[in-house]
């Protein structure tokens, strides 16, 4: 038989086959010899592609989003933290975003990039890449609707040998998690979010998100939140409990969250509690304006958006909603298309709640947000603290604040002896001065805030030391004694008369 008549009688397979062995081969040395650097990305992914003809490289992909485009992938996540390390050595374009530390910078792959890793000898392959959604998709992704964006879909695939499916799937992979989890808790910067939803640039690209945030850092500790110290510990105790209580609360079958109720008057540390306990627990905060929620859909997006290691928090809880179910009239003004499709959702909730009340506009009712609270979706994700806070807890509806909604009731009240002597060591650091016992004695007398006796004990100039400050308190206590003793009027409770009548 002739050459020619040979070779074609070969077939094309077998000779792509020898090829990509080949390529393997020289590949492989070529990456000891360090000529990789030159000439080897653009040559190394026509080759596997070449290669992928005959099937000698499997691939796993990792997509951004899981369960349609709800829930961020975590997988998704360790990867892109797992690779960063990689990134700043193979890779020629990359993203950049801040990290814990002031000076450093976390590194990805932008799309389309590449990165070669090894794991007991073997070498795997990491693309970037994304994919628009097809029109009709697209349309629906974004609940939320409006803007028109067409968000890409990011992936991440992983290419091996056959070879070693084994060891990339039952080591290597999970070894990428493990490891992506520990550099993301490096990085982590904690976050306090609010519900302005913003396109936001993300992996090379702009994504819609319900939340925008800006980085946590509140400077309010529990050391320095001035309580009786017992109260203080049991909520310690209580923060420690659920913060490992994973395994609890899957014994008991419950939901991994717990709710707290914060209540007192204004300026006695209810904000600044939350602020200690994300503090205390490194959690990050979700701040829900309720008043800009549109309805009880819009609340449940909002939820699942939220990650888990972190605290919800609705403060004023009394005044964002009516819990008759109908908001508040001076926040049912504005509305848009959007509104009167969900405000669909939001009657239908209130239909199956009972309500009977006119429907002036998209809402938050009551059973939405208990829904919220304790519903199916609660559950999605774990690790979850809702925090609600008010200054009247007694115009709160008992559904809404019974245990198993709000598991503790934390009343933060008016400043008394032992505070003061806090607050007198935080801003002072005294511990004991001559006046201690005439503050002592007027705050038996007189309610004062925390958040005015610590302005009092604030120095206002260079010349101020403990004693003036002492005495300014003493001072300020003794006009709020006279005041009441002449009928001064508690602005709380006048607030309160005015709203009934
Ligand atoms: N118990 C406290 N210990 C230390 N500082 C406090 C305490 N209570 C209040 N403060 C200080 O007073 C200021 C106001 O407190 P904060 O905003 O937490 O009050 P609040 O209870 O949330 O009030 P509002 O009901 O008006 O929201 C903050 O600067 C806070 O640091
Ligand atoms: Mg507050």
């Amino acid at each position: 038989m002739e050459g020619g008549s040979l070779l074609s009688g070969l077939n094309s397979g077998v000779v792509l086959s020898l090829i990509a062995v080949l390529w393997t081969v020289v590949w492989q040395n070529l990456q000891h010899l360090q000529l990789q650097q030159f000439f080897g990305r653009h040559l190394s992914r026509h080759a596997r592609r070449l290669a992928a003809m005959v099937d000698p490289y499997l691939s796993v992909t990792i997509a951004e989003y899981e369960g349609g485009r709800m829930k961020r992938s975590d997988a998704y996540e360790e990867v892109k933290a797992y690779l960063s390390a990689a990134c700043s050595r193979g890779v020629r374009h990359l993203r950049a975003e801040g990290a814990k530390d002031a000076d450093k910078l976390v590194l990805s792959m932008v799309d389309g990039e590449e990165v070669a890793d090894e794991f007991e000898g073997a070498t795997v392959w990491w693309w970037a890449y994304s994919k628009s959604p097809p029109r009709a998709d697209a349309a629906a992704v974004w609940w939320g609707g409006g803007g028109g964006a067409q968000e890409e879909r990011r992936f991440y695939r992983l290419f091996f040998l056959e070879r070693h499916r084994e060891l990339v799937l039952d080591t290597y992979l999970p070894r990428v998690r493990q490891q992506g989890r520990a550099v993301m808790v490096k990085n982590r910067q904690r976050k306090l979010f609010t519900n302005i939803s913003t396109h936001q640039w993300s992996d090379g690209g702009y994504m819609r998100s319900a939340w925008s945030h800006v980085v946590f850092e509140h400077p309010k500790t529990f050391d320095t939140l001035a309580m009786d110290p017992a109260k203080k510990k049991e909520i310690k105790d209580d923060l420690d409990m659920f913060k490992n209580g994973k395994d609890y609360y899957a014994r008991v079958g419950k939901a991994w969250k717990r709710g707290y109720l914060l209540y007192g008057p204004p300026g006695t540390g209810k904000s600044a509690m939350i602020a200690a306990m994300a503090n205390y627990l490194d959690y990050d905060i979700y701040d829900i304006e309720l008043t800009s929620v549109h309805s009880n859909t819009d609340l449940r997006k909002l939820f699942i958006e939220t990650t888990s290691k972190s605290i919800i928090v609705i403060e004023d809880i009394d005044c964002s909603l009516d819990l008759t179910g109908a908001r508040k009239k001076k926040k049912a003004a504005a509305e848009d298309d959007k509104d009167k499709k969900d405000g669909a959702a939001a009657a239908a909730a209130k239909a199956a709640a009972g309500g009977d009340k006119k429907d002036t506009s998209s809402k938050v009712t009551l059973s939405g947000l208990l829904n919220f609270i304790d519903g199916l979706w609660s559950a999605c994700g774990g690790e979850r603290i809702i925090v609600f806070t008010t200054n009247h807890v007694q115009k709160l509806d008992p559904a809404l604040i019974r245990r198993g909604r709000m598991d503790k009731h934390i009343e933060m009240s008016y400043c008394g002896f032992e505070a003061f002597k806090f607050l007198a060591k935080t801003y002072l650091d005294v511990d004991a001065h001559a006046l201690f016992g005439a503050v002592g004695e007027l705050l038996r007398e007189v309610e004062m805030t925390p958040a005015d006796v610590a302005e009092n004990l604030t120095p206002k100039s260079l010349e101020d030391n403990p004693d003036t400050c002492l005495a300014a308190l003493v001072k300020a206590l003794e006009e709020a004694k006279e005041k009441k003793a002449s009928g001064g009027n508690d602005p709380d409770e006048q607030e309160d008369e005015e709203e009934e009548q």
